[in-house]
C-alpha cells in the first residue's frame, strides 16, 4: 500500500483525526488593536453582490473586506522591517506549508498571569521530555486564550497600559530565531508577540527575530488542547496574495489517534 493510501484508509478509519485550528471569520472577528499614531488593520466585512434578487435571479454571492492579518492568519518574513527582503506569503515553501509540529503548554501559567512570557528555560524544559524541538516544525504556544475568542474585550484584554496577553519574551524570540529552525511560531492570540511587546527591547521582537530568520507567524489559533505535545502534522493553508505579508488562512493538523 502506497503512504497516501495508508494515510486515505486512516482517515477513513479514524485512526487519524483531521483537527481544525482555524478560529471562525465574521465582522466580530476581534483585530490587533496598536495605539495611535499607528494605523490599524480591518476586520473581516461582507459586502452583498447578489442575493437570489435582480443582481442574480439564481445566485449569491459576496465581496469580502478584509486585512491580510485578519482572524486566524499567517506573518511572512516580509511582513516585517528585520524580513523585508524575505518571502511574501505567495512564496512560502511546501516544507513550511506541511510540517511537523510541536505544542507547548503553559496554560496554567497564563491562567496566573495574562503576561506571562514564554522563555526559553521553558522550551528546553519542554525539550527534556519530549526531545528537542525539530528542525523544521512548527512551534505552536498553548495558552488556553482561544476560549476568549468570542469576547473581543477579553480576547485583546487591554487595560490603560495596553493589551495583556501572553506571548514570548524577547529573548526567547532572539533564541529560539538563533538556536533552534522553526517553520514558524503560533499562537492563540491576536499575534505572536505578547501584548505588552510594545515596549520591549526591539519591540515586538517575536515578529522582529523570527521573521528577521525567515520563520512564519500563526495566531489566533484554537482546539489546540486536540493536539498531543509531538507528533501531529500541521497543514497551513494561506492565500497566494502576490507580494502579501500575510493572509486569513485556514489551519489544521492531522492527529493520529
Ligand atoms: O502581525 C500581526 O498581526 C501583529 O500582531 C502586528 C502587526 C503590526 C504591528 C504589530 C503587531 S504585534
Ligand atoms: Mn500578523
Amino acid at each position: 500500500m502506497s503512504v497516501l493510501s495508508a494515510l486515505v484508509a486512516a482517515l477513513g478509519s479514524a485512526d487519524v483525526e483531521v483537527v481544525d485550528l482555524t478560529a471562525p471569520l465574521s465582522p466580530s472577528t476581534p483585530v490587533l488593536q496598536l495605539p495611535p499614531p499607528f494605523a490599524n488593520t480591518i476586520p473581516l466585512s461582507l459586502e452583498t453582490v447578489s442575493a437570489f434578487d435582480d443582481a442574480g435571479p439564481a445566485w449569491r454571492w459576496n465581496n469580502i473586506h478584509t486585512g491580510e492579518h485578519t482572524g486566524t492568519h499567517l506573518d511572512a518574513p516580509a511582513h516585517w522591517i528585520t524580513g523585508r527582503d524575505g518571502e511574501t506569503v505567495d512564496v512560502i515553501p511546501p516544507s513550511k506549508l506541511v510540517a511537523p509540529v510541536v505544542v507547548i503548554d503553559v496554560r496554567a501559567q497564563v491562567a496566573a498571569n495574562p503576561d506571562f512570557l514564554l522563555e526559553p528555560e521553558h522550551v528546553t524544559a519542554w525539550e527534556a521530555h519530549h526531545g528537542r524541538v525539530p528542525d523544521g516544525a512548527w512551534l505552536l504556544l498553548q495558552t488556553g486564550w482561544s476560549a476568549r475568542q468570542d469576547d473581543a474585550a477579553a480576547f485583546l484584554n487591554a487595560d490603560q497600559n495596553g493589551p495583556h496577553t501572553p506571548g514570548p519574551s524577547a529573548e526567547a524570540a532572539r533564541w529560539l530565531a538563533s538556536e533552534r529552525t522553526i517553520a514558524g511560531f503560533g499562537v492563540e492570540t491576536v499575534g505572536i508577540d505578547a501584548g505588552a511587546a510594545g515596549g520591549f527591547e526591539p519591540p515586538f521582537p517575536a515578529h522582529h527575530y523570527l521573521l528577521e530568520a525567515g520563520s512564519y507567524g500563526l495566531t489566533q489559533l484554537r482546539n489546540l488542547e486536540r493536539l498531543p505535545a509531538t507528533g501531529a502534522v500541521l497543514v497551513v493553508s494561506p492565500l497566494p496574495i502576490v507580494g502579501g505579508t500575510g493572509s486569513p488562512s485556514r489551519v489544521f493538523a492531522l492527529v493520529e489517534k
